[in-house]
């Protein structure tokens, strides 16, 4: 089920008209459906009703406090890799205690902070890191919870940039040296080992890399074990995509009876850390036409949302569908739909199939992961306003900054 859809040619976002929301709080702006996040999240808990487990979202997939907010009386866990997501999280109501603490780089101030709230688990990604938290924990007086994330050296198949289970990558403690730093936690006075994770990357589309990582996993889990080393829960990381264009990644509850099936009898709690598969379908980027520009080659529809703003297809030449927020039945042509930023790279979509003329509205769909959380002020522009539909209600969950707000603790010379 879709929660944006046309009704009489006017597209809305469940029972708000998107433009008559652009309208209200300006464009360029961001639009998520409380009732897609929701369905989402319910779509991973009951794929794994039956089994133990915690669905973690990650944070940084969309951090805004309306969307954790959401999630957060929903029941859900979160995956952390800051000091400022945990923030986040307990600002919008989230319980540290379904708090799971991912990144390669946790600093001294952000592992005290996670200890004093009392987060379920620190996601731990080399020995060095390891032997700093147990030192922290001492020196605190409290007794870490701590995950080993193994790198499984699986190829994920996803665009190399958001690969992150391969060796080359930095993410995790190598698959061969392992069992030694598991022996290491264990004897380390201030840790607790509870788990194992990993991460192999994100927007997969096929279960295959999912199945070839948790085979490596539980393979180390029974290694684990036969040297007395006992794990309550596996982390299998987030990474399942979405369709974007007509990909077909496998429904969560496919994903996780697989997963399940792997697992067998092992009483090993689960643990998901869904950012994307949440968050995408879930919102919209809405963006004004400012020109239509034309020479011999190409046709530019010049719109008022830029790569700052989304930079997913100028980063990963990703791609996402841009639908007319007032759909006509006048012929369409083929668009570059570009932004004010001056980058040649500034593009939310190349080659489209659209019919336009200035002030006309479009939508980026797909957007509502990895699209606020990675814009920028680059070109001074403000960020833009995001706003959550719930039903017929519309709540502005940010405000879009000011322009005084961009030179904040910025100061002249004496
Ligand atoms: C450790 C970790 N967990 C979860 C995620 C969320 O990934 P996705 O949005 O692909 O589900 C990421 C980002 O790729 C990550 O690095
Ligand atoms: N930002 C990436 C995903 C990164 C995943 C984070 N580990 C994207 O938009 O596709």
């Amino acid at each position: 089920m879709d929660f944006f859809t046309y009704q009489d040619s006017k597209l809305f976002a469940e029972g708000c008209d998107v433009s008559a929301l652009a309208k209200k709080h300006g464009t360029p702006l961001y639009i998520y459906s409380r009732a897609t996040l929701e369905r989402h999240w319910h779509a991973f808990d009951k794929a794994v009703a039956n089994h133990p487990h915690l669905v973690c979202y990650a944070v940084k997939a969309n951090s805004n406090l309306g969307v954790l907010n959401t999630l957060a009386r929903l029941g859900s866990g979160f995956d952390i890799v800051s000091g400022g997501e945990l923030s986040r999280v307990l600002q919008a109501g989230g319980d540290p205690s379904k708090v799971v603490f991912s990144g390669v780089g946790k600093t001294v101030p952000e592992m005290e902070q996670a200890l004093k709230v009392g987060i379920y688990c620190f996601n731990v990604e080399s020995s060095a890191e390891l032997e700093l938290l147990n030192e922290v924990a001492g020196r605190l007086g409290y007794i870490a919870p701590v995950s080993l994330r193994i790198n499984p050296d699986v190829d994920a198949g996803t665009h190399p940039y958001i690969s992150t289970g391969l060796k080359e990558n930095k993410f995790g403690i190598a698959m061969d040296e392992a069992e030694q730093v598991f022996a290491r936690a264990a004897a380390l006075p201030h840790l607790h080992v509870k788990g194992v994770d990993c991460h192999i990357g994100s927007q997969l589309t096929e279960i295959k890399p999912f199945l070839d990582a948790m085979d490596r996993m539980l393979a180390l889990i029974d290694r684990l074990a036969e040297h007395g080393i006992v794990i309550e829960h596996f982390d299998v990381g987030g990474g399942l995509g979405v369709p974007y264009n007509n990909e077909t990644p496998p429904h969560p509850d496919v994903y996780a009876a697989a997963l399940l099936e792997r697992l067998g009898q092992r009483p090993i709690k689960l643990i998901f850390e869904p950012g994307r598969a949440i968050a995408a379908n879930a919102g919209i980027f809405v963006t004004e036409v400012l020109f239509l520009k034309e020479n011999s080659d190409k046709r530019f529809a010049i719109v008022d949302g830029a790569m700052n703003d989304l930079i997913r297809p100028s980063l990963y030449s990703a791609w996402q569908n841009i639908i007319p927020v007032n759909q006509t039945d006048a012929p369409t042509q083929a668009y570059d739909v570009v932004g004010p930023v001056c980058e040649t790279g500034d593009f939310l979509g190349k080659d489209r199939q659209l019919s336009v003329k200035a002030g006309d509205l479009l939508a980026v769909r797909s957007s509502g992961a990895y699209g606020f959380v990675m814009s920028s002020n680059y070109n001074s522009r403000p960020r833009v306003a995001e706003v959550m539909v719930d039903g017929e209600q519309d709540i502005l969950v940010r405000e879009r900054e000011t322009v005084a707000q961009l030179w904040q603790g910025e100061h002249l010379l004496p």
